[in-house]
């Protein structure tokens, strides 16, 4: 692993509806990501939080997905950040916010790779696009955007599309998927670990599975690691909770197995909402899975 990190807040509430979550870095922060990775001896360096505009409250929404303009904006910074910590040779942290932040971290990072690989983390596929939403919430939609799938000005976020290719994904702990969503995974094959797979299989299989399915194909990885993917008993400050999740110890051991892999080139943790949550509980969950993924058990 790339032992020069680079930490970046992105402090985003406008890819859905709960407000609170743009308090995600601070809590993070808090929950003492900085120190809990420099005890692994990384050289790390926080720089802040990308600016995300605040949305005109009297303008009338342009379009039905909602806060487009703001959330377009604020992720044209993020990537522009993020680009300049791959140019520099560092690994980007991005620390959230909700998950429409992916679509400006895989923007600056893409551009770096041929095939860069995606292991998306999470209860939900975010394969929306602005037609098939339920919600018009961008947060359910960066990973079809970054498959180029999508409104334009998401799709043509830092300049090119589309970002990814789709048998360059793994989703893992998907258990509440749109039908559009459904629709889209099997047009395109990307491949899915639902929890009827992870029940079925067992965690250590689907990793291992997992890991072998991107290592050959992929120049290098992005880790999106939505906290909702885990049970909402143990990461209970989301905003869109879903029962019967991925286990607290079922995720240390996947992060410890990308540690073992030693693959992952760039990694990011959404969706954490301090307002939602318990004294800080899933911040903290988050940051021991960071411990987790840069090498703890490995020392
Ligand atoms: N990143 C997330 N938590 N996404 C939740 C998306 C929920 C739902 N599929 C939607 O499109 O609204
Ligand atoms: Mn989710
Ligand atoms: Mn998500």
């Amino acid at each position: 692993m790339n032992r020069k990190l680079s930490i970046i807040g992105a402090p985003m509430d406008l890819g859905q509806n709960r407000r609170g979550v743009d308090m995600g870095p601070s809590a993070l922060r808090y929950a003492g990501v900085i120190e809990r990775l420099e005890r692994l001896e990384y050289d790390i360096e926080d720089l802040g939080d990308v600016h995300i505009p605040r949305p005109n409250r009297k303008e009338e929404q342009e379009s039905h997905l909602r806060n487009l303009k703001e959330v377009a904006e604020g992720n044209e910074n993020l990537a522009e950040t993020v680009d300049q910590v791959v140019t520099s040779g560092r690994f980007p942290l991005i620390i959230g916010g909700d998950h429409s932040i992916a679509i400006g971290s895989l923007a600056g990072i893409a551009k770096h790779y041929d095939n860069l690989g995606v292991i998306w983390y999470d209860a939900h596929g975010d394969l929306n696009t602005g037609d098939s939403s339920p919600s018009g919430n961008i947060h359910g939609m960066p990973l079809a955007v970054s498959l180029g799938i999508g409104h334009e000005r998401l799709t043509n976020i830092h300049g090119f599309e589309p970002k990814i290719k789709p048998e360059n994904i793994v989703i893992i702990g998907a258990r509440s998927l749109d039908e559009g969503e459904k629709q889209l995974i099997k047009e395109k094959g990307i491949r899915v670990y639902t929890m009827h797979e992870i029940d079925r299989m067992g965690m250590p299989e689907v990793i291992k599975e997992s890991v072998e399915y991107l290592k050959d194909r992929t120049d290098g990885v992005h880790l999106s690691l939505d906290l909702d993917g885990l049970d909402p008993n143990e990461a209970p400050g989301v905003g869109t909770p879903v029962m019967g999740g991925m286990s607290y110890r079922e995720s240390h051991l996947a992060m410890e197995m990308f540690a073992e892999a030693n693959f992952i080139t760039s990694a990011e943790f959404v969706e954490v909402n301090p307002i939602l949550d318990e004294k800080n509980k899933t911040a903290t969950v988050a940051v021991g899975l960071m411990g987790s993924l840069f090498g703890e058990n490995l020392k």
